[in-house]
């Protein structure tokens, strides 16, 4: 079965070589064509926009950087719209809860089956298919497409309605944002104290907060080495959706907002396009 991949960023890169590495056919599209050349070497066919892919797959998957990517490549001119009747499409990138609601509801009344598929994970678990799927929608749509589900995810899970995808992988990564700046201040508190960073690094690792992230990020952070796998900017990004929800739902959330600022900061220092662990600068 064909499936479509718009979107060969970091993360659809990964991805769509993965679905292709397990025996799916898969035809891609990225906004830069010429990303789509290294896709072609590992038997990717490609489509000259997204209404192409749409036209010639079963279902299309999206990994686009944030809403404005997600709405242009659905709603513009030769867009997935043009072609969507009688198709599938599954928006995997990071997005907030309208903005996923308002491609929904674009897609259906066109005749077409929607699906959101926020993912936790970044790249490496990308490369390796180990991300967390966090799908809503139509839900014999979202059985139909647990096959690939399976080959790009160690775990998936059906959240109900639209937006409730969204809303979840916010809430992820408000929680993983507020908790890399204490990561940083921490590692800095403990060098200008005195201490040696890493081994505060072997002690975080041995009580009740040791996790992933402190493991991954620490001894590169330690080395002020930023090499992206989920960029800077994206992390903001999802912190400023994360603060709209709260927002919207009279939720106070002191530490977050103090996160997003120390995002921005270093957003302004022009540090958007390193990982998201090089937040770790602004304190420098
Ligand atoms: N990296 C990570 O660890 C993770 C990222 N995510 C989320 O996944 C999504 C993709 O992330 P990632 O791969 O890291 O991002 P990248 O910045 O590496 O890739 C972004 C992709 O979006 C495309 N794009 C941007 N703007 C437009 C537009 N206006 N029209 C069409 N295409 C556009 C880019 O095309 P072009 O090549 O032409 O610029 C590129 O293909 C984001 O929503 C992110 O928050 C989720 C989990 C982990
Ligand atoms: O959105 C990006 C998430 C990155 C991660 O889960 O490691």
């Amino acid at each position: 079965m064909e499936i479509g991949f718009l979107g060969l960023g970091i993360m659809g890169k990964a991805m769509s070589i993965n679905l292709l590495r397990h025996g799916f056919k898969v035809t891609v599209w990225n906004r830069t064509l010429s990303k789509c050349d290294e896709l072609v070497e590992h038997g990717a066919s490609v489509g000259e926009t997204p209404a192409a892919v749409v036209k010639k797959c079963k279902y299309t998957i999206a990994m686009l950087s944030d809403p404005a990517a997600a709405l242009a490549v659905v709603f513009d001119k030769d867009g997935v719209l043009e072609q969507i009747n009688g198709k599938g499409y599954i928006d995997m990138s990071t997005v907030d809860a309208e903005t996923s609601i308002k491609i929904s509801e674009a897609i259906k009344a066109k005749g077409g089956d929607f699906l959101e598929a926020p993912v936790s994970g970044s790249k490496k678990p990308a490369e390796d298919g180990q991300l967390v799927i966090l799908a809503a929608g139509d839900k014999a749509f979202y059985d139909e497409a647990l096959p690939a589900f399976d080959v790009l995810g160690k775990k998936s899970f059906f959240l109900g309605e639209v937006g409730n995808g969204a809303k979840m992988k916010l809430v992820v990564n408000m929680v993983m944002g507020s908790m890399m700046n204490a990561f940083s201040e921490g590692l800095t508190l403990a060098e200008r104290s005195g201490l040696n960073p890493s081994t505060l690094l072997d002690v975080l690792d041995l009580g009740a907060i040791s996790n992933g992230m402190f493991k991954l990020k620490g001894p590169t952070m330690l080395k002020n080495s930023y090499a992206p796998a989920f960029p800077l900017k994206h992390q903001q990004k999802d912190m400023r959706l994360a603060l709209a929800l709260g927002d919207e739902n009279a939720v106070p959330m002191p530490v977050a907002a103090a996160a997003n600022e120390a995002f921005k900061k270093a957003r302004s220092l022009g540090l958007g396009d390193l990982d998201f662990s090089a937040v770790h600068e602004t304190l420098k």
